[in-house]
């Protein structure tokens, strides 16, 4: 059983999720109570794709959200350095370049993309797993167009302390437990509580995304700020 700690190393990460690939989309909306689909919607309104925009999906696993944004006529690069995540990916939609979705191995540390490439790019809950979260903001900045549009849905916290204590023990206490129920490797979900634990809150992210060169940054909190929506501009 393979998990990443909070150094992140990139073989472990994607060991990991190559590990967890089969049961990912299952586990996810079981450990969100259902939430994550309404989180990704919340992702594809904000990403605003539209027919004929050509959007970079990072981090994309099985590509469960980037389905969503083809669907609304964009052309879709999934890309992701866990071969696992995206060999589910490809099985399911039924090939590696169908209906509008092209899976494409990369790291998002060194983006296999050229400058400027892409009208909207966007991570779901990516971006905490990634060893250097700065030089990944900066790799998206470097491939997405002069006007074009970040999205990054990432777990956060809950401004209201009381309630992000409770949401902290059900990371850590009741999180890992149901996964056992579901996965023989419940490590991995040890991991998402720890790094959800670590993860910078809504104001520090926002200001990372202005320092990696984004403009126009705000964020939006889903379901309490369990989940947030920080969304930027590259201005020049
Ligand atoms: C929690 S999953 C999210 C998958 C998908 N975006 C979703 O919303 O279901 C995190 C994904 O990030 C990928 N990942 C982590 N670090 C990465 C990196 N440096 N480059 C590319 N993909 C990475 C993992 O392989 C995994 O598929």
């Amino acid at each position: 059983m393979k998990r990443a700690d909070l150094d992140k190393q990139p073989t472990d990460v994607a060991a990991m999720f190559d590990d967890i690939a089969a049961r990912y989309d299952l586990l996810n909306g079981v450990l969100s109570l259902g939430q994550d689909r309404a989180w990704r919607r919340a992702t594809v309104k904000a990403v605003d794709a539209y027919s004929g925009e050509l959007v970079l999906d990072l981090a994309a696993g099985t590509g469960t959200s980037s389905a969503s944004f083809a669907a609304r006529g964009a052309r879709v690069i999934a890309c992701d350095f866990s071969q696992g995540m995206l060999e589910v990916g490809a099985q399911r939609r039924g090939g590696a370049s169908r209906r509008g979705v092209t899976f494409v191995g990369g790291d998002a540390l060194h983006l296999p993309f050229a400058d400027e490439t892409f009208d909207a790019v966007t991570i779901s809950f990516g971006l905490r797993n990634v060893a250097d979260v700065d030089l990944a903001l900066r790799e998206l900045r470097r491939v997405t167009k002069v006007g074009g549009r970040v999205v990054i849905c990432e777990f956060s916290h809950i401004p209201v302390e009381v309630l992000d204590r409770i949401y902290g023990r059900y990371l850590m206490a009741a999180l890992p437990t149901i996964a056992r129920r579901f996965t023989a490797n419940s490590e991995a979900y040890a991991y998402l509580s720890e790094s959800i634990m670590a993860w910078p809150d809504q104001p520090a992210l926002a200001a990372r995304l202005q320092a990696a060169g984004f403009s126009r940054v705000a964020w939006r909190n889903l379901t309490m700020g369990v989940v947030a929506l920080h969304r930027g501009v590259r201005g020049d």
